[in-house]
């Protein structure tokens, strides 16, 4: 079997290396890290598609580059909540999740020096793939402890039944690829 996918998205084409993550499951690696023209396509492609926001929030780490290229785009200051607490964050709040591809149990920890400027503005959250949900749903319970309005969750690329939600936004789908 072929162990790439192939991926279009925003006019361009990628081969998606796959990786087990079980016995029974691979996936197909979308890393945008180290590939500017596929972080500026799926940047421009999904500013078209969201609503107003105030504000960028991203998680840690493969995403960066993405809300860094929407903020640019958008004039948009973007938001890194972190996997690690920090000396200079500011009362860390901290919230737990489990990951797809690294199988552990991950902490989410976002500093009031960040947190505090989003009370009650528009957010937009930013990822680079939605595939359990898990994330996201860390990442909003994280912003609701600083009062946040999440307007939307975006992703270049919505995974396995991920892409039937109807509370995202994205602009692929990815399959999961069962042995
Ligand atoms: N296919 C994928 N590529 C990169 N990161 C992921 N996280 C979850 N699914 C992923």
């Amino acid at each position: 079997m072929k162990d790439t996918y192939t991926l279009k998205i925003g006019g361009i084409e990628r081969e998606l290396q796959k990786f087990p993550v079980s016995d029974k499951m691979d996936i197909a690696a979308f890393i945008l890290f180290g590939d500017v023209e596929l972080t500026e396509v799926c940047a421009r492609e999904l500013l078209k598609k969201v609503p107003d926001f105030d504000y960028i929030v991203t998680p840690e780490a493969k995403s960066i580059p993405l809300a860094y290229e929407m903020s640019r785009m958008s004039g948009k200051k973007y938001i890194v909540v972190r996997k690690g607490v920090k000396v200079y964050m500011d009362r860390p709040e901290k919230v737990v999740d489990v990951s797809l591809t690294t199988q552990k149990e991950q902490a989410l920890y976002l500093g009031h020096e960040d947190g505090d400027l989003l009370d009650g503005k528009r957010v937009l959250i930013v990822d680079d793939v939605v595939s359990t949900g898990g994330s996201l749903k860390a990442v909003k319970e994280l912003l609701a402890k600083f009062n946040a309005n999440v307007v939307a969750s975006c992703f270049p690329l919505a995974e396995g039944d991920a892409a039937d939600r109807d509370d995202i936004i994205y602009l692929e789908k990815l399959p999961l690829f069962f042995k």
